[in-house]
Order: structure tokens, then C-alpha cells, then sequence
């Protein structure tokens, strides 16, 4: 199975997204810089999930010359981001200014780098705090997270959202980086979500991290090692 054979898998193709994505990856891009590209990636794909997957519907404005029909976006309200600590922090603090009014989940969810892959190419995950909002039939469930490697992290992740809510309008992926292996093993797992990614790199190393990809994503916007 490839990525070409996914139907839930798309790329995020705005100009603005792939020149942001090419200054996170350079490695002299330094951590308030880093961490303003993140929020500033977080922006547009945040429109650009609005453009391709919300609609508009018309509405009666009255402007101070006339009364005239305008249009708004559907749904603008209805929707739920999540954001996956610690790395999704600014990426969401983007995504919040296309949609101000979400209602929003954090989960908590870490790889255990010392344990490394398994012979699947796995990462076990430990999950030590979720708080996710009420998710409801209209909602338009985002849940972010930039970097998506091994995809062991959001597996657990949608394990977790879909345990407590089944009933959504549109459930969305939304990363800045894929691995292809990761991006198909979620796309397999979970076929109900959509997911969207500005680049999908060549592979992972044999730590698990993307190549080329950007290095790691939380240790450059929080600066740790
Ligand atoms: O697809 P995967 O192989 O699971 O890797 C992706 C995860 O790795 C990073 O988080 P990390 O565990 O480094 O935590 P951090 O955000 O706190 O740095 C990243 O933010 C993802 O959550
Ligand atoms: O390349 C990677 C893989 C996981 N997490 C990151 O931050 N970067
Ligand atoms: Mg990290």
C-alpha cells in the first residue's frame, strides 16, 4: 500500500505553507524564528483547511449604503482542535486565528526514544494527560500535531478522541511533515479521518526521525535538547 493508493491523504499546496515549511527545515533557523514559523504554517493551513473543506453559505448583510448578500463560512464555529503536546503548541496558536472560536483538546502524548522502534517501526507512546471538549454530530474535529514520523503517536491519539467521541462531521489529521510509512499506517488504521500534510519527505532514520524533515520539532520551538 502507498500513499498514492490513500484516498484520505492530501497535501496542503499553498505557496505560503511550502515556503514557511522550507525556513522551519533550515537549521540556522533559530527558536523565536522557528517557533513563529510554526504558528505562521499553523495560519494557513488553518485557511486552507477552511477553503477546501468548509464551504460558504449566503447570508443578508446590511452595509451603511445598502442592504446587499454576503457570504460565511459553514460551520466556523463547530469546530474542535487538538492539540497534541508538546511540539502542536504553536502550530495550533496558528490554527487558532483561523478558527478563534474553537473549542479545544489537549493530549499529552510522548515517544519512548530509549525504547526505539520496534521490528513494525512503532515508538510506544505514553499519554499522560487528556482534556478533550464535548464532540458533537456538526463538529469538524482537527487534530494537530506538525510532525508526523512513525504515526505511533497520533495512532494512540485518535485511539483516545474516537474512544470518547464517534460522531463528528469531519475528522482531520493536519501535520506540517509526514514519513510516508507513518502517514500510511494512519491513513490505514483510521480510514473515517482525512489527513493533511504540507510535505511528505523521503524516509525516516533508524531513530525514527524524518529525513530530510526538520529535526525535532519541540526541542527547536521549546529549546531543549
Ligand atoms: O509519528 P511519531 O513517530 O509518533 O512521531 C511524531 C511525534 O514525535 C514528536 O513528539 P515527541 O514525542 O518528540 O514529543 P515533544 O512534542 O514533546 O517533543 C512529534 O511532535 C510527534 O508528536
Ligand atoms: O523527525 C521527527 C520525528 C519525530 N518528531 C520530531 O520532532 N521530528
Ligand atoms: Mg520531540
Amino acid at each position: 500500500m502507498t500513499i498514492e493508493d490513500r484516498d484520505n491523504a492530501y497535501l496542503i499546496t499553498h505557496a505560503l505553507a511550502k515556503d514557511t515549511l522550507s525556513r522551519l527545515r533550515d537549521v540556522e533557523t533559530e527558536q523565536v524564528a522557528f517557533r513563529k514559523g510554526l504558528v505562521k504554517l499553523g495560519r494557513i493551513c488553518g485557511y486552507e483547511v477552511i477553503d477546501g473543506a468548509m464551504g460558504t453559505e449566503y447570508v443578508p448583510v446590511r452595509t451603511p449604503l445598502a442592504e446587499t448578500t454576503g457570504e460565511r463560512v459553514k460551520g466556523l464555529d463547530d469546530v474542535v482542535i487538538i492539540n497534541v503536546l508538546r511540539a502542536a503548541t504553536p502550530f495550533v496558536e496558528g490554527l487558532l486565528k483561523a478558527f478563534p472560536r474553537a473549542k479545544q483538546g489537549i493530549i499529552s502524548a510522548g515517544r519512548d526514544e530509549t525504547a526505539g522502534m520496534n521490528e513494525d517501526g512503532e515508538f510506544p507512546i505514553t499519554i499522560d494527560y487528556v482534556k478533550l471538549p464535548e464532540i458533537g454530530a456538526d463538529d469538524t474535529v482537527i487534530v494537530a500535531d506538525p510532525m508526523l514520523a512513525t504515526g505511533s503517536t497520533m495512532c494512540a491519539v485518535l485511539e483516545h478522541i474516537l474512544a470518547e467521541a464517534d460522531d463528528f462531521e469531519d475528522l482531520f489529521v493536519l501535520s506540517a511533515v509526514s514519513a510516508p510509512d507513518g502517514l500510511v499506517r494512519v491513513a490505514e488504521t483510521f480510514p473515517e479521518a482525512d489527513l493533511l500534510t504540507v510535505a511528505i519527505d523521503d524516509r525516516l532514520d533508524d531513530d525514527g526521525f524524518i529525513v530530510p524533515g526538520l529535526g525535532d520539532a519541540g526541542d527547536r520551538a521549546f529549546r531543549t535538547t
